[in-house]
Formats: C-alpha cells, structure tokens, sequence
C-alpha cells in the first residue's frame, strides 16, 4: 500500500521521500517551522508540492479562495479532529459536517459582528486603558531606572481580557494580576505542539478521544492550564443561564438569544478565548518587533499617530475605529504586520471531493488532503513585489497611490494584493469570524501605545523565540518603554 499511495500522487513535485512517509511533516512540525518550510517547498517546486503520502500544499492564492469558497465541494479533513477540545462536541472549527458548520456560524454571526454588542468599542478602550496603567505602574524605564518587559507575554494579558470583556462581560484579569492566571499561557503552549502532533496522525486523536483514553486529555478538574479554561467556560455559561438576563449584548448573549444551546456556548465560548488571544496577540508582538527594527518605518508611524493627536484629529482618551482607519501609514502597517508573519500559519488542510480536481495544472484525485502554505502565499514576489520577504508598509501606499491613477493593471494588482491578504483570516465559508473585532483592537492599540511611549528593543541579535504550532508560542520580546519624548 505503500507503493500504492506513492503512485498516486508521484506526479506532484516535492522534497525527497515525503511520498512514503509523513517524515517531513513530522520534522518540521515539530520544530515548530512547518510554516517556513511549506514557503520554501513551494519557492522550490513550484504552486503545488506534495508534502506526504496523501498531503500537498499551495501557496496560489486563487486556488485557497476557490477551495474555501462559500459553495466549494471542499470539505475540511481529519487533520480538525485533533482541533476538538471536547472529546464529545466539535466546536466551529473543528466541525467538518459543511451544513452543520453552516448553521452554527449563521447562529453566532450576529454576536461577532456587533450588532448585538453596541458596547464593542468602549468595552475594548477599557482595556487598553488598564493596559497603559499596568505599564505605568511596573515598566517605564527612565533615565534612572531600567525596567525591561516581556512584551509578548504582556499583549496577551490584554488580548485575553479584552475578548473575555467582550465576550461575556466577565473580564479574567490577567493584567491586574500582571500573572499567567491559572498558568494558562504556558500549559497552552505546551498543550498546541501535541495538538499538531495529532493533527498530522488523527487517528492518535480519536484514540485519546475514546472513552479509555480521554482522561490523557486536559480536564474541566484540572487544576490550572487548558482544562482550568474549560471548566471556567462552564460556570461562565452556567451562571449566565442562571442570570436573570440571559441574553444581555454581549456576545455570549447573542448566542443564547439567537438558539445557541448550552453545550454549544459552552465550546464556543473556550473557542472564542482561544480563537481570539493567541492570534491578535501574534499580529501585536510581530508588528512592534518589525516597527522596532525598522527605524524609518518606526518615525514615520509615530509621527503620523502623535501628528494627528497635537491636530485633534484623535478625539478623545482612546482613538475611535473610526479615525485609526483614516490614518494610512497605521493601516499599512498593520497589513503588512499581518502579512509578514500570518498569525495563523498551520496548513488547515481540507479534502479534495470525490472525481478530483485539477489544481494549479496537476490532476489531484479526490481524498487527497490540501493545506495552504499561508507564509507561502503572503511573500509571494508576484503579488506583494519582488521585495515581498521584506517588512516595508510603504508597498501598500505605493500600490494604493498607482491604483488611484486608474490604470487596469494597477487596480488588479492592489486587488490581487486585498484579496491575498485576506486569507490571514482564511475566506469565504470558514473565514474567522472575529476579523472586525481583531482589526478594531489592533487600530487601537498601536495608537494608544505609540502616541505614549517610546519602545526598544533589549537584545536586538535575539529578539525573541517564536514556534508555530498552528498558531504561534512566542515569548522573551525584551523591550524597554520609555515615555515618548514630545514633538
Ligand atoms: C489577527 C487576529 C486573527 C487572525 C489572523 C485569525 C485567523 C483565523 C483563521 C485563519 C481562521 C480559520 C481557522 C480554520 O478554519 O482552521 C479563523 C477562524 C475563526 N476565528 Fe479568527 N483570527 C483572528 C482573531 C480572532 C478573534 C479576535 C476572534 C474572536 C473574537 C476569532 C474567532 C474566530 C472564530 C470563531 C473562527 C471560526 C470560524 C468558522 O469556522 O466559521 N478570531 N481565524
């Protein structure tokens, strides 16, 4: 059978022996660089690599929209079984019954796109304001006191009380304790990398799903880490039910008012924690990091956010959505924060339907399982420039200023270059649901923070550790924070 799966796909190019085993996977999943290596496979070999016996890869963003589309017969894979975080119930993601999903994303829509939740903004300005006090208060350096910070650690303080304020109203207060509550940081991170063990050998994951072996599994008794997380999903949800407003405007709220039931809210809302931290969380660490080794890119942010703020043009003690999208250097930076490093980078694999298909030239038989290379398709020199490895905002002005000119290839090409970037947030039936929540919190934080301070980076030949395990385990972003000195 060996040869067998070999022969299926011997047609499709890829690195040496990935034919007969999933060696190479294994090897770079767990080194925690399979995002790299995909985006190299595919600069080798070509749109389409073959990367195991049933698995290849594209970076082509055409074909990641076609397959992801809304009416695609594409279907997701066993690759989510092992995305399940509770033996018993899929959650969104996790969910690879199409009409099922289909009907569970029409429920919480409503929740997620605000408008059951006109507090949106100001619940989000809150936190970032706690924020700003827990570096007041602990890491200001000054002339005579040096206070490096852990940046990574600390945005994702914010990112997890921002979305569990949002979400049901009941902040964790991971900034005020200035702690990883219930160690959840770090038994998460240790938790992701066997996770994406298993989603390269499902059937390891039904294994540790059957009845016998799920006490392997964190549990809602744990003590601290993920299992901690799904027992506080529980009460939260519980006491929810038990309030007398159930269905207030949060967007917990919105999901029991639009039939979600209570082992759905329950899933979702740990999906939501996790959906909604690590990812927004990412997309900061990376673009103070890159801001931070870019000195011009670095002045020019920061002149445009304190520019608008001495004109008035930043109205109130927390930028508004509304006037962070009307600076265009920010908006610029925050794209090509998000396009230098996807804080989504797993292969997310869906499954070829019956009869085949052909893909980027090769005839692919149905069954066969394809994943998306998203650094791949992000740093591809025929969308983003021949300098698209690079991180430089400015592509996105000079694409936006050749457009306005009215040329047609001008306009195709910043198209292109959208809707490219648009996958970060996957696209049409699976695309995440918490983009416009990520892009308001992201507008607002780079303000609040650049117009304040001042930030260095500590160790700039190794500025941090970063490993993907679908999403990123990043941490030791040593920063100093300064207050910003005046115009
Ligand atoms: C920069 C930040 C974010 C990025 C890059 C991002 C990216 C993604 C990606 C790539 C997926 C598809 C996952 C898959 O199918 O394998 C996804 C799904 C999802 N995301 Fe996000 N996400 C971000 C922030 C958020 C936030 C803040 C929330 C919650 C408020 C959220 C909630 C969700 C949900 C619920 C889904 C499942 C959608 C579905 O399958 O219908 N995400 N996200």
């Amino acid at each position: 059978s060996t040869i067998k799966s070999w022969h299926r796909l011997r047609h499709i190019p890829g690195p040496p022996g990935v034919g007969y085993s999933k060696w190479w996977l294994l090897r770079n999943t767990l080194g925690g660089h399979l995002h790299l290596a995909t985006k190299a496979a595919c600069k080798e070999y070509g749109p389409l690599v073959r990367v195991g016996p049933n698995q290849v890869v594209t970076n082509d963003p055409d074909v990641l929209r076609r397959i992801w589309a809304v009416r695609s017969p594409y279907k997701k894979g066993p690759f989510y079984d092992a995305v399940r975080f509770n033996p018993e119930r899929d959650n969104l993601i996790s969910m690879r019954n199409d009409t099922l999903h289909a009907e569970l994303r029409a429920k919480m829509a409503f929740g997620y796109g605000g408008k059951d939740n006109d507090n949106l903004e100001a619940v989000i300005d809150k936190e970032i304001l706690v924020f700003v006090d827990l570096l007041e208060r602990k890491y200001l350096s000054t002339a005579t006191e040096y206070r490096p910070v852990d940046l990574a650690r600390k945005v994702q303080y914010l990112t997890l009380d921002v979305i569990s304020a949002l979400a049901f109203s009941k902040r964790f207060g991971f900034m005020e304790k200035d702690d990883d509550l219930y160690s959840y940081i770090k038994m998460t991170e240790e938790t992701l990398p066997a996770m994406m063990f298993m989603c390269l050998f499902p059937w390891l994951a039904k294994v540790l799903q059957s009845k016998i072996c799920r006490r392997l599994l964190p549990s809602e008794h744990d003590p601290v880490g993920f299992g901690r997380f799904i027992a506080v999903a529980k009460q939260i949800v519980h006491d929810r039910l038990k309030s007398d407003q159930p269905k207030r405007r949060d967007m917990l709220g919105s999901f029991l008012a639009h039939g979600l039931t209570r082992e759905e809210a329950e899933g979702e809302t740990l999906l939501q924690i996790i959906a909604g931290s690590d990812t927004t969380a990412t997309a900061l660490r990376t673009t103070m990091l890159y801001l931070m080794s870019s000195p011009a890119t670095y002045l020019r942010l920061t002149q445009e956010i304190r520019g608008a703020v001495v004109e008035g043009r930043i109205s109130s003690a927390v930028v508004t959505d509304a006037e962070a999208r009307e600076l265009s250097y920010l908006q610029a930076v925050i794209k090509e924060g998000m396009r230098i490093n996807p804080p989504v980078a797993g292969t997310m694999d869906v499954v070829v339907p019956e009869g085949g298909d052909t893909i980027c030239g090769y005839p692919v038989p149905g069954g066969t399982e394809i994943g998306c290379s998203e650094f791949g398709a992000q740093q591809l020199a025929s969308v983003f420039g021949p300098d698209a490895d690079v991180f430089r905002p400015e592509r996105w002005l000079e694409a936006e200023a050749a457009a306005k000119e009215g040329s047609q290839p001008d306009i195709d090409r910043l198209r292109q270059m959208n809707l490219t970037w648009g996958l970060i947030f996957k696209a049409g039936k699976w695309q995440c649901l918490g983009k416009e929540v990520a892009l308001i919190e992201l507008n607002k934080v780079f303000v609040e923070l650049l117009r304040r301070y001042d930030f260095t980076l500590v160790n700039a030949s190794k500025p941090w550790n970063s490993k993907n395990a679908g999403i990123f385990i990043q941490s030791d972003l040593f920063t100093k924070i300064t207050r910003a000195e005046p115009l």
